[in-house]
């Protein structure tokens, strides 16, 4: 059994991974004796993280870090400097591209960033993008002006504004959704003209979901690129 970990910018997610299939992980009881190695991947504050590899490391149980490559079989990054790429955008990219073989895809990880990641049939990453998310779109304007606010209940919606709350909820959604509807623009400039898979991720991934028929949300992407990343690379280790 394999202990996945997830660490994002708002909040570390752990899965076991037995047979095929994810089961929630419980941080503070984990089942160390069933547990064979853990791979994991760190884009936030890592105190907890710390606190599992030490763990871990007491009950001899080896740990993986996932990193990012220029290549990874036939997967290739858009990044020079691949070091700075997020590992999560990296390990989603992975996943997409094993899910959904010769296709292109449009991967969106809606979480405290959104990031957009565009990714050509044959595998070559194009590039992406960085966009505040949602929560950090609405905030930074109320925050920053005198009379912008929210009301904690007006829902993301894609519509005109006609008061304050719903222009700023609809003009954070609208902004994320025009991005996402720019990056296919990309494939087509790539001579990708097959319509491409739109797969999202992350705390708000459902909800930006509804707005692209044919698209899907998979809460476990990242979840799925540790694995594949951790079965890719002792493969290529063994070349
Ligand atoms: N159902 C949900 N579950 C978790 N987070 C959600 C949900 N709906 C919206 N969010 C928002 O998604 C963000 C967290 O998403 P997540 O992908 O876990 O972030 P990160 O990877 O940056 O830690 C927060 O801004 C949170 O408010
Ligand atoms: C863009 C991110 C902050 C997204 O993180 P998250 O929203 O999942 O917490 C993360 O992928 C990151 O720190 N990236 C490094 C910069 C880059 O990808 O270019
Ligand atoms: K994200």
């Amino acid at each position: 059994m394999r202990l996945l970990i997830d660490v994002g910018n708002t909040s570390l997610k752990a899965v076991l991974w037995q047979n095929q299939e994810a089961q929630p992980a419980n941080i503070n009881n984990l089942p160390w004796q069933h547990i064979t190695e853990v791979v994991y991947a760190c884009v936030g504050k890592s105190e907890l993280m710390a606190e599992l590899l030490a763990q871990a490391s007491t009950h001899g149980v080896p740990s993986f870090e996932a990193n990012v490559t220029k290549q990874l079989g036939k997967l290739s990054c858009a990044y020079d400097q691949v070091g700075n790429l997020g590992i999560d955008r990296w390990l989603a990219l992975i996943a997409g591209f094993t899910l959904y073989p010769d296709t292109p895809c449009i991967i969106v990880d809606a979480g405290t960033a959104t990031t957009i990641d565009v990714l050509a049939d044959n595998g070559v990453h194009l590039g992406g993008w960085i966009l505040p998310g949602l929560d950090l779109m609405t905030t930074s304007l109320t925050q920053n002006t005198q009379r912008v606010f929210d009301d904690g209940t007006t829902p993301f919606e894609d519509k005109l504004g006609k008061n304050t709350p719903n222009g700023l909820k609809n003009g954070a959604l609208v902004a994320t959704i025009g991005a996402i509807e720019r990056a296919k623009h990309h494939l087509v400039q790539n001579n990708c003209s097959q319509i491409p898979k739109i797969i999202f991720a992350g705390g708000y991934g459902a909800l930006l979901q509804q707005q692209f028929t044919g698209s899907i949300f998979d809460s476990l992407l990242v979840m799925k690129g540790l694995n594949y990343w951790r079965d890719l690379s002792k493969n290529v280790q063994k070349v």
